[in-house]
């Protein structure tokens, strides 16, 4: 799912543009695919095609990494899952903390695709205090009078807000001076955070207003076409090219 800016520098110190940076786990999530089905090697243009991304982009984003695959073979698989994985800080184990565990935290604790990604939900906080003690996904939840206990005792960096929209700047403030520097938010507000913090947003909300632009573009088009060309409209003759496969449907927010 798309999200929102992260509050970086357009390049990261190591020289690794914030354009590829997100696309590399495009390239993850295709590779873990072939890999799960045993396939050794890939070509750029299969594996650009598998992660929705132009190949000529793809050997450019490999070439941050140093991997240049081998001329009439590829790319090898499980070496490239490697070295994405490790520039992606995912061959270490990231403790994550949930607040706010109503239907969208509870549904985000239950998601295994996070463990299975190296990053473990450590903890569940709630200021409900009926919600204290009760298990969700297996994890007792905590009230958010403990917040800052949980985020040192557990050395957690990364926090996950799924608050109401009101409850969710201080929720960051109290996670930040808690020691928190990188943030997924999931409630509809945008967050001000300190330099060195970093913030991602999710709103599907966003996406389908984004999907619907283009379903009434695509329906103004149609339109368009039938009053030229009644006849050829009706027969499906239109000339009209689909999306480029560089050109992403759904923008970044
Ligand atoms: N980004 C998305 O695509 C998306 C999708 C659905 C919902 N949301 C947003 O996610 C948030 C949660 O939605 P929901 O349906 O789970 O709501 P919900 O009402 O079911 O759950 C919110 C939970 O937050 C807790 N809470 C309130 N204030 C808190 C605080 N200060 N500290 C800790 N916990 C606190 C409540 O006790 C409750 O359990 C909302 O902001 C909603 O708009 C976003």
């Amino acid at each position: 799912m798309a999200t929102g800016r992260t509050h970086r520098p357009a390049t990261r110190s190591r020289g690794i543009p914030e354009a590829t940076v997100a696309r590399l786990p495009l390239y993850l999530r295709a590779l873990t695919g072939l890999s799960e089905r045993s396939v050794p090697t890939v070509s750029s243009e299969e594996l650009a095609a598998a992660a929705g991304v132009n190949s000529a982009k793809l050997r450019k984003d490999f070439s941050y990494l140093g991997s240049y695959g081998t001329r009439g073979v590829g790319y090898d698989v499980e070496y490239l899952v490697y070295q994405i994985s490790r520039e992606l800080g995912l061959t270490q184990d990231w403790p994550v903390v949930i607040v706010g565990i109503g239907n969208l935290g509870a549904a985000l604790a239950n998601y295994g695709g996070f463990a299975s990604r190296g990053f473990r939900v450590a903890a569940l906080i709630d200021a409900d205090p009926a919600m204290a003690g009760k298990l969700v996904a297996g994890i007792p939840v905590q009230h958010s009078d403990e917040l800052e206990k949980i985020i040192s005792d557990n050395g957690v960096s990364i926090g996950v807000i799924a608050t109401p929209a009101g409850a969710a700047q201080p929720v960051c403030d109290r996670l930040v001076a808690a020691g928190v520097t990188s943030i997924l938010n999931f409630a509809p507000t945008v967050l001000t955070v300190p330099d060195g913090v970093d913030v991602r947003k999710v709103d599907l909300s966003i996406e389908l207003q984004i999907l619907a632009f283009h379903e009434q573009r695509k329906a103004g088009e149609e339109a368009a076409a039938e009053a030229a060309h009644p006849a050829a409209a009706h027969r499906g003759d239109s000339t009209e090219q689909g999306p480029d496969g560089d050109v992403p449907a759904v923008m970044p927010a």
